[in-house]
């Protein structure tokens, strides 16, 4: 029953705000951290349902044993939501028991009243700034078309709205191309489009890295994605190429590598390569990598702009005891050295480099430091300029850190809370000789500008340019 204890506590400190989520849990006996945080995770996600069918079974009421809301809180949501309460028999455990009929039926009474046919769609999934980002689906084209998918959201009763105001309702994004916009609440999960990889879930911010790479949907293209699990860029990546070239998917943990296979297998991505490796390893003159003009990187990171999920704090748990500055150091150390790995490629042209953090340490200033760098002295990389990196997205990089005003346009931010998507982050590094603006023009985004697709002579045997249609 301790760990029950431990875990009310937590979700009292919180409740009294002595600290953050992650800081409160480092401070949790050792022995039972890892399972403590997670139940006070998955608590915390169902917080609201939870408490609800509690003070409609008046258990706080009838049973004075359990002395707490948070300790009624946690020990429920093992009874209904997990494999039972993990506890030795005794006064609390029992005082619980008396009421599993009718908190089973509370709970399965407020299910349908909500709509709910999983328990998931009964998770509160973040803070409030979560409620105001749409759930964005991506139609992934290379299975489907949008016209397709908008045929079958009809026939699920779907029609254009305002999907934070009606549940019925979707919209197409104004910036990405292919990306429709749900209500939060909407799952879709059991919805066949979802389960054979037509659409894929994929927020807004996230789908900005491979439109900002835009590489070439043709068959001499070469482009590496360098972090590549669970695979939803590596995806939109294939996709914008139209699956022709090829897409090298590097990949260095085991168990995501197996996930990004299975993700891409079920997104038809034809051209991608899975590569279960670490890419710091990969030689840059090897013979398969050598002509690879586009590099995605999208390293690990804080993950400190993801409002919409709590999870994220679970994975980072445990995985290192120094303090969050220093581990924001060592992040930043580690994605600089990824960048200037990248940089080391002979015929990489275009190299975009994005975080979900909204850490200047592991945004604007990794940039800072790459352009310092001995791969980019000489002027051999710079930022692509702002008209080639999403011109219109209003929300550009924190001139504090940077060297240049010019530097802070160049790149992207998100907020979390102000652009209805997680917090992000999208730079681009191009070759100096090798990029025009005129080139490249046009093709960054269509954010204030008419779409265009560029089609270049098959005889140029350049391919057509993709991205942003
Ligand atoms: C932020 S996630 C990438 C998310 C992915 N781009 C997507 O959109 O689905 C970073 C991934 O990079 C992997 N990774 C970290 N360092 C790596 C390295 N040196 N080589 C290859 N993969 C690495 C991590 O295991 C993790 O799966």
């Amino acid at each position: 029953m301790n760990f029950y204890f431990e875990a009310a506590k937590t979700l009292d400190r919180l409740d009294a705000k002595q600290g953050s989520i992650k800081g409160i849990i480092a401070t949790l006996p050792e022995k039972d951290r890892k399972r403590s945080a997670a139940l006070v995770i998955e608590t915390l996600k169902f917080k609201a349902v939870l408490s609800e069918v509690i003070s409609k079974a008046d258990l706080l009421k009838e049973e004075r044993k359990v002395s707490s809301v948070s300790l009624a809180l946690v020990l429920v949501h093992d009874l209904l939501l997990a494999r039972g309460i993990q506890a030795g028999d005794g006064p609390i455990k029992q005082a619980i028991l008396r009421h599993k009929t009718r908190l089973h039926g509370e709970f399965q009474k407020l299910k349908i009243k909500k709509g709910a046919t999983s328990n998931e769609q009964l998770a509160n999934v973040g803070d409030e700034r979560a409620a105001n980002i749409p759930r964005y689906v991506r139609v992934n084209s290379c299975l489907t078309t949008v016209d397709e998918a908008v045929k079958h959201f009809a026939s699920r009763g779907f029609s254009v709205g305002d999907p934070l105001s009606s549940k019925k309702a979707y919209a197409k994004d104004e910036h990405v191309p292919n990306l429709l916009l749900f209500s939060p609440s909407i799952s879709f999960q059991d919805d066949p489009f979802y389960q054979s990889g037509k659409i894929i879930l994929q927020d807004k911010a996230s789908c900005f890295p491979a439109l900002v790479l835009s590489p070439l949907a043709a068959d001499e293209s070469l482009v590496i994605d360098a972090t590549a699990a669970p695979g939803n860029k590596t995806s939109h990546l294939s996709a914008l190429m139209q699956n022709k070239g090829k897409l090298f998917a590097f990949e260095k943990d085991r168990k995501r590598f197996t996930t990004l296979k299975m993700m891409v297998a079920k997104a038809g991505c034809t051209n991608v390569r899975p590569i279960n490796s670490d890419f710091l390893t990969v030689d840059p003159l090897d013979l398969q990598f050598a002509q690879v003009t586009h590099i995605l990187l999208d390293p690990s990171c804080s993950g400190s702009g993801i409002v919409n999920r709590l999870d994220h704090l679970l994975e980072k748990e445990d995985e290192d005891d120094s303090s969050e500055d220093e581990r924001l150091e060592k992040l930043a150390a580690f994605q600089l050295v990824m960048i200037k790995h990248a940089m080391r490629f002979p015929k990489v042209n275009r190299i975009v480099y994005s975080t979900c953090s909204v850490h200047a340490i592991e945004n604007e200033g990794v940039i800072k430091n790459a352009l310092n760098s001995d791969e980019c002295r000489d002027g051999r990389f710079r930022l692509a300029p702002q008209n080639e990196v999403l011109p219109s997205w209003p929300r550009r990089g924190q001139l504090n850190v940077l060297d240049s005003p010019g530097d802070a346009c160049s790149l992207v931010r998100c907020s979390p809370g102000e652009d209805a998507t997680n917090g992000f982050f999208v730079s681009c590094f191009v070759k100096a000789a090798e990029t025009s603006v005129s080139k490249r023009k046009a093709i960054a985004e269509t954010v204030g500008s008419t779409p265009k697709r560029k089609k270049r002579k098959k005889s140029q045997k350049q391919g057509t340019t993709v991205g942003l249609t």
